[in-house]
This record gives C-alpha cells, sequence and structure tokens, in this order.
C-alpha cells in the first residue's frame, strides 16, 4: 500500500477543508414516514454481546416485516442472519473492530473477510480513534484503504466514535473515510458517550459534500480500488446511538443524515405510523397538512409533539432498547 500523504500533508488537507467546510442551513428531505423509503434508512441493530439466538431470530423478523435496510449485528450471528432473510431484500450488516477500534490491521481485516465469507454485505467498522486523535492519519488511511481494497463490493460505513472527538478530529476523521472511498462515515457505535448528535452529522455531511466536489467525481486513488461510478463519489452519513424515535430520525436526516442505525427501530416505526394517521385524521377534518409526510421536507419536526406512547406500551420484541 503506497503512502497517499504524509502526515504533515494530511494536517495541511485537514485544515484548508475546516476552512472550507459550510455546514448546510436548510435541512435534508424526509421520506414521507411510513414509506418504504423511511423504512429503509433504518439499520435494525442488535448488538449486545448477551443477545440470544432467538433475539436475533426476533431482530430478523421485524427486519423483514417493516421492511428495514439491514440488521447489523456481531460476527457470530452473521450466518445465522443470512439464512433468516434469505428473500427478504434485508441485507446482513456486521461489526468490526467494535467497539474499540483500537485493534490492528490484520485483526480487522480478518474480521471483515470473516464476515464478507460469513454473508455480510455491509461492515460498520470502528476508526482507530485514540490513534486519529494522535494525528496518525497515514496509518490510519493506509487501514482504510487497505480495507476497502480487500472489501471491494461491500457497503463500507466508518464508525468515528463521535462523542469522543472534538470538531477538528470529526472533520479529519471524515476527510480519512472519504478519501479511501468508504460508503458511509459514522457517528457511534452506541457504547461509548453520547450517541448521534445534529450538529457532528451537519458537520460530517458537509465534509463529504466538499470532498465529493473538490474530488471532481474521479477516483482519487485510494489503491487499487475502482471507485469510479457516480454513486460512489459521495460519502454518505449514517447517525447512530440513542435515536430512541421517530423524530429523533427525523432530525438527523434533516441534518444530513442517510442511514439511521438504531436499536429503537420497531418503536421509531410506530411512531412513524401514529404521526401518520394522527396527521391523516387532522388532514381529513381541517384540510391538507402541510408537515412531514405531505411535503416530505420534515416541517413541523419538534414543535412541541408529545410522545405518542408511554415507554410501557412498547411491544415486546428485540428491538426496544437492546445493544
Ligand atoms: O449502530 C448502532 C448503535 O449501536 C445503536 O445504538 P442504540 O442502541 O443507542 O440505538
Amino acid at each position: 500500500m503506497t503512502v497517499r500523504y504524509t502526515d504533515p500533508e494530511w494536517v495541511a488537507l485537514i485544515r484548508e477543508t475546516e476552512k472550507a467546510v459550510k455546514v448546510a442551513t436548510t435541512p435534508y428531505p424526509v421520506p414521507p414516514l411510513e414509506s418504504g423509503d423511511f423504512a429503509k434508512l433504518i439499520d435494525h441493530t442488535l448488538l449486545k454481546l448477551d443477545a440470544t439466538p432467538a433475539q436475533i431470530d426476533g431482530l430478523c423478523d421485524e427486519a423483514r416485516r417493516e421492511g428495514f435496510m439491514s440488521v447489523c449485528v456481531r460476527q457470530n450471528y452473521v450466518e445465522r442472519c443470512v439464512e433468516n432473510l434469505k428473500g427478504s431484500g434485508v441485507v446482513v450488516a456486521c461489526v468490526i473492530g467494535f467497539h474499540e477500534g483500537t485493534y490492528d490491521i490484520n485483526e480487522k481485516s480478518n474480521e471483515a473477510l470473516a464476515a464478507i465469507s460469513s454473508g455480510a454485505t455491509e461492515l460498520d467498522i470502528v476508526i482507530n480513534y485514540p490513534k486519529l486523535l494522535s494525528g496518525a492519519y497515514n496509518e490510519i488511511y493506509i487501514e482504510l484503504a487497505t480495507l476497502r481494497n480487500l472489501c471491494a463490493t461491500a457497503t463500507l460505513k466508518l464508525i468515528l466514535e463521535t462523542s469522543q472527538l472534538p470538531p477538528p478530529a470529526i472533520v479529519a476523521g471524515t476527510l480519512l473515510c472519504t478519501a479511501a472511498h468508504f460508503d458511509f462515515v459514522k457517528t457511534s457505535t452506541g457504547f461509548n458517550g453520547r450517541g448521534a448528535t445534529i450538529d457532528d452529522v451537519r458537520l460530517m455531511r458537509a465534509v463529504c459534500e466538499l470532498h465529493a466536489r473538490n474530488a471532481g467525481g474521479g477516483n482519487e486513488g485510494g489503491g487499487t480500488y475502482a471507485a469510479s461510478t457516480t454513486e460512489r463519489r459521495r460519502t454518505k452519513v449514517k447517525a447512530s446511538g440513542g435515536l430512541k424515535g421517530v423524530w429523533d430520525v427525523i432530525k438527523m436526516v434533516e441534518a444530513g443524515a442517510e442511514r439511521i442505525g438504531t436499536s429503537s427501530g420497531v418503536w421509531i416505526m410506530q411512531e412513524a405510523r401514529a404521526v401518520r394517521s394522527e396527521r391523516d385524521r387532522v388532514s381529513s377534518r381541517d384540510g391538507p397538512a402541510t408537515g412531514m409526510g405531505s411535503t416530505g421536507k420534515g416541517q413541523g419536526q419538534g414543535q412541541g409533539l408529545t410522545r405518542l406512547y408511554t415507554d410501557e406500551s412498547v411491544t415486546e420484541g428485540t428491538g426496544g432498547g437492546c445493544y
């Protein structure tokens, strides 16, 4: 693996990016609630170490029923999920280097290859954030580019663990992620500190967009991985950790997230259906509504919505509160 930039060159690039990056002030559109596109935002996640086979089977049933994008599990359950989800259109994501991120490149590579050979098509890889904080940018880039080349057809997401990083390190991690042609940069493991925040998501999205513009659509390198298609050009943002309700999802998507990692997917869809039917009820009584779901713009978000269920009314399942 060739050195793309030296650490001082990375530092200069990161500084340039920090100066040039402009966080969006208008919200990104949110798919209508209850639409297939809304459900497809969600990686339905169960990562607790003592998850049982029965819980994992329940997770798969829920994902199939709701039409989520994926189930996100640890390596030991990948094969079971792949088998469970055959023909469902729900893919299997596996976490790598979870959750500390400090495993070396060989361990991460072996884990990644094992997950892929078990049938995972998406890998959520934890960055070595202590190394990121120490400024070992070239070393991190080499790790990411190696993983990218090794897993050329997989959807790769890089977990930054943003709760542990000041904004300049979030810029640096996002830049390294986009430079290595990862598909997503992701906020959090859900196991360390706070989860996703609006400010972090906005910043990550802005860096991804800036990098895509500067890259001009070409393959910037990154070893032998041929990331030349338009879809590969812009790294997307996955928000995760602490997203427990439909309004959390809406806020994150408006801030720029295009995927949501959550262990509360079932509850979120229940809330989405309840919000939608309340809107339909009001709209048939008072005329067309202008909020989320009719315009897809997320207007009305955060306007004093009262939760539509108490916590006690959560449907029994593997989703709520498990990780
Ligand atoms: O990537 C997903 C996170 O582990 C989920 O976190 P959560 O349990 O707070 O939703």
